[in-house]
């Protein structure tokens, strides 16, 4: 037992939360320099302080939002974020008291889901959360490459400085309905901590924004940087967030970024792992991989309600039995199917810890390689080929969102 007391922050708290959190990413504090913009990045009623006394400890907040999932739906979803523990206060339960306060008043709440990009792999699962989307971050060497002239063209490009990207990529964003999988809504509060990731960077951020036969198709937010990672010398054009909703928006928007002048190569993170810029290009090698990293991680709050949200592929049934250590209503038998998603008393055919339900949820794994490496305990092997067709989706999921 200890007497720490884990409770919702006040507006007026917030600054005290951050610097806190940016204490324990080894971030330089700052909080005053950027309090406006840090009071805007914190939704009231979300942050959550955890007390050794009078000391804040620890902290943990979201954001109200939501994720489209397969099928086309679009579920709340709080988004998690800014979880730290000051660094003499580790290994003492800081987190699992902040993660049980938040998770229950998820619960409270009835949202479905929460998400949330995790510092280090090893933390998050035991709280019920696992990899929802894989992305692909990549490198293309701009000299001796260009897109292929066969690709889509015409439109125009706009330049945004980052004071107009501010006012217009919000809305552009909004307007470009993001559908695939695992795209997440950007409310005002995360558009602020992005906004923050760039007016912190060493480099000046621009935006690019394409116009195409029906108005704006896609925008890139990009920032030049002499030698930005490993010291190479090399001027690097680094893209973090860009949304391309047609073929033209695509070709165009790499037209631009390979063509920016003084530039050595091009890095892009946090991709669509069938993104195809290799192909795109008429030199393919010129375009290289240089990591597939988890990016969003989700946690299914409500069982029941998260399943029946999405869309399940035909012809296919399986009874599936789910265990929450952390939220026990959750644990029971589900059958899942296209028709619907029910309770049951049939016996299970699969069974799943929650963290491996997160990681079927969108489709990003097959429930077949999930079994094989021993997440998913398989009691009747004629459920493992239904269950990759109700999981699978038509393209592979996707966040792009940081947050
Ligand atoms: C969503 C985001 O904001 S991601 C950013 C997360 N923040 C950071 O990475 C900042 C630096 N790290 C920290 O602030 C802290 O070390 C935290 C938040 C990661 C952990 O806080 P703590 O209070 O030390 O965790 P706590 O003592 O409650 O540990 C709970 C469990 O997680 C485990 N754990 C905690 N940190 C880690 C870690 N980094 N790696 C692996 N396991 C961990 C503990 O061993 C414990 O395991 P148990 O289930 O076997 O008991």
């Amino acid at each position: 037992m200890t007497d720490r007391v884990v409770r919702t922050l006040d507006r007026s708290e917030h600054l005290a939360a951050y610097e806190v959190f940016a204490e324990a990413l080894h971030a330089p504090r700052g909080a005053d320099e950027n309090r406006e913009r840090i009071e805007r990045a914190h939704q009231v009623g979300r942050c959550l302080g955890a007390f050794d006394g009078d000391e804040l400890v620890g902290t943990a907040r979201s954001v109200d939002a939501s994720v489209a999932v397969p099928g086309g739906g679009s579920v709340p979803a709080s988004a998690v974020t800014g979880v730290g523990v000051r660094p003499h206060r580790t290994r003492r339960g800081v987190l699992r008291e902040l993660m049980n306060a938040q998770l229950g008043a998820f619960r409270e709440r009835g949202v479905p889901l929460a998400g949330l990009l995790a510092s280090e792999g090893a933390i998050y699962g035991r709280f019920g959360y696992g990899v929802a989307t894989v992305e692909r971050s990549l490198r293309v060497w701009r000299h001796g490459t260009r897109v292929r002239e066969q690709a889509p063209s015409g439109g125009d490009v706009e330049l945004l400085d980052m004071d107009a990207a501010v006012r217009r990529v919000p809305e552009i964003y909004r307007s470009l309905a993001p559908a695939r999988p695992g795209m997440l809504s950007r409310p005002e509060q995360l558009w602020a901590g992005w906004e923050g990731f760039y007016r912190r960077s060493s480099g000046v951020a621009r935006g690019v924004v394409y116009h195409g036969r029906d108005g704006v198709e896609g925008y890139a937010m990009y920032l030049v940087e002499r030698g930005r990672d490993g010291g190479d010398g090399a001027c690097v054009l680094s893209v973090d967030d860009m949304l391309a909703c047609s073929d033209s928006a695509f070709a165009e928007l790499w037209r631009f970024l390979l063509g920016v002048d003084l530039v050595d190569r091009v890095e892009v993170s946090n991709r669509p792992l069938d993104e195809p810029v290799d192909a795109l290009l008429d030199d393919p090698q010129a375009c290289r991989t240089t990591g597939m990293h988890d990016h969003l991680w989700l946690r299914l709050v409500d069982v029941p309600a998260a399943l029946a949200a999405r869309a399940y592929g035909p012809d296919a049934a399986v009874v599936l039995s789910v265990h929450d250590p952390v939220l026990p209503d959750n644990s029971g038998t589900y059958r899942v199917s296209a028709a619907g998603v029910e309770r049951t008393d049939l016996a299970a055919q699969l069974r799943a810890e929650v963290d491996t339900l997160a990681m079927l949820y969108l489709g990003t794994w097959r429930p077949s390689a999930l079994a094989g490496v021993g997440r998913l305990e398989v009691i009747d092997p004629a459920a493992v080929e239904p269950a990759d067709r109700l999981f699978a989706g038509a393209v592979p999921p996707w966040c792009g969102t940081g947050f």
